[in-house]
């Protein structure tokens, strides 16, 4: 029996924290519609506002009996607008001026910006692009400490807008003094991710990686890509990273568009292949910042980043600053799920396994998908089995991921498939099987069903391990 019934949506969640969802009763309510992790965008979020709602999130995550990760998003090298008293209305043929060094204009519209070489970067004639290329304008002339531009596309100019360069290298560090405070209070908070925008080269993800064990921390590394440097580096990156983002807000920007949905089959599918997470984010419902409906097209995009069996989707302004986030989570459930149960585009047949490890989820994972298992139940104590399973996409599975470290089972959100369960661990085989049965009825998994059981627990021998066929038999 193919087990459709009931259904849970194997594609993760992440929405982005901001105004719009920033109270308690808005962090509940999303939780309960099904997000897996928070973001906090730098750009954007204060430290004080960042600890507030990382200590939310703490306690609501743990009334609804739920593990949701929280995820620290760098602003990296980026160039972005300073902050504005009030937004300004453009319109083609306004004069617009972007000011360094603290340099002050009389002009009726202008900004400040992070980044004091951009007046050597960008050239007279060259067209600035602002706020995801929403607003266009062209240098007219140039001085020392400021670019005086003419708008050519209406638009509202905003604080904190990203200002793009496509194809010229920022002079700045991969990890700007912001960042550095920025990480140093994320791991205080005790986030779980920490994503590293505008990846150059694998060596930012070193880099990254030193500094976080250094301070003690276990987060995970996730790199952004989001340039035609990172794409043209992408395996190294890929390598050096703990999980991959699909930034597209800006990779969009950054190549010419048309190559955007190679970029990102080419991306999930070598991710899949090199069994490291993925996710998809920006742009997947941007109507729905303003309207309470999506767009067909946004439903297809979605369909097909599940189809691709991304492991994460990722809302940006749709939860941060929009009118409908609960909605927008909810329609992600809605259409993940419907696309999951129709099948996905079968990447991980390419996953090269070479250890043990590997073989022994394989053959796990073959099996609970040839008796159509409801369940692989996996122990594992670093999460590293649950993530070699997940990496291999079960096709009727969810992978129930039984841990001792509640600091894994946050890590384990944004895997694909997995629902992390904190246990102490059995002592023998038996008590295994004792506490899965009861486990898996309260999850409507019914009796007769068969489900896989795998552990990277040796209950003997230092290497060995046990996969199990068992038909569940619940004691009335
Ligand atoms: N912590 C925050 N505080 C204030 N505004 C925020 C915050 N996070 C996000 N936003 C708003 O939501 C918008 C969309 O979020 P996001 O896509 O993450 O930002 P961006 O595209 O600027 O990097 C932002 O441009 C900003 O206006
Ligand atoms: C996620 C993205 O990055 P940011 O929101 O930092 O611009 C993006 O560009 O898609």
């Amino acid at each position: 029996m193919i087990p459709f019934k009931n259904w849970k949506r194997r594609t993760k969640l992440i929405a982005t924290l901001g105004p719009a969802t920033e109270s308690g009763e808005m962090i509940s309510s999303l939780i309960e519609s099904g997000v897996d992790i928070f973001r906090f965008n730098m750009s954007h979020g204060k430290p004080d506002w960042v600890r507030e709602k990382a200590a939310l999130i703490q306690e609501f995550s743990r009334r609804a009996g739920k593990y949701v990760g929280m995820l620290l998003d760098t602003q990296g090298p980026a160039i972005r607008t300073g902050d504005l008293p009030d937004q300004m209305q453009l319109k083609p043929g306004d004069i617009f001026t972007f000011t360094v060094r603290g340099e002050k204009v009389e002009d009726q519209h202008s900004v400040s910006v992070n980044y004091d070489d951009i007046v050597n970067d960008i050239q007279v004639g060259d067209v600035v692009l602002v706020d995801n290329g929403n607003i266009q304008m062209k240098v007219i002339s140039k001085e020392k400490n400021f670019l005086r531009c003419e708008v050519l596309t209406p638009g509202v100019m905003k604080s904190r807008r990203h200002i793009n360069i496509p194809g010229v290298r920022i002079n700045l560090p991969p990890l700007t003094q912001k960042d550095l405070r920025d990480i140093q209070l994320g791991i205080e908070c005790g986030m779980d991710f920490f994503a590293l925008s505008f990846v150059r080269e694998a060596n930012d993800c070193d880099l990254l990686r030193q500094i976080l064990i250094s301070k003690g921390s276990s987060g995970k590394v996730i790199a952004k890509i989001e340039d035609q440097l990172a794409v043209k580096n992408l395996f190294q990156i890929i390598d050096s990273s703990d999980a991959i983002m699909i930034a597209r807000g800006d990779l969009g920007i950054e190549c010419p568009f048309e190559e955007l949905p190679i970029i990102q089959r080419r991306i999930v599918k070598s991710c899949i292949q090199k069994r490291k997470p993925v996710i998809v984010a920006t742009h997947l419902l941007e109507s729905m910042i303003v309207n309470p409906a999506p767009t067909r097209a946004e439903i297809t995009d979605i369909a097909n980043a599940v189809y691709e069996q991304a492991d994460c989707l990722m809302l940006s302004g749709e939860t941060a600053s929009g009118r409908y986030p609960v909605e927008c989570v909810k329609i992600l459930d809605r259409v993940a799920v419907r696309t999951e149960k129709s099948g996905g585009a079968g990447y991980a047949s390419l996953v090269e396994l070479l250890g043990d490890e590997e073989k022994l989820a394989k053959t796990a994972v073959h099996l609970a998908d040839d008796v159509g298992a409801p369940a692989i139940c996996v122990f594992t104590r670093f999460g590293f089995l649950a993530s070699l399973i997940a990496g291999l996409r079960p096709r009727y599975s969810v992978i129930y991921a039984f841990c001792p470290d509640e600091e894994v089972c946050r890590k384990l959100t944004l895997n694909y498939g997995v629902e992390p369960c904190y246990v102490v661990f059995p002592k023998s085989q038996e008590e295994s099987i004792e506490l899965v049965e009861k486990f898996l009825k309260t999850k409507g998994i019914e009796s007769g069903q068969k489900i896989v059981l795998i552990s990277e627990v040796p209950l003997k021998g230092e290497r060995d391990r046990f996969i199990l066929l068992h038909q569940l038999h619940y004691i009335e």
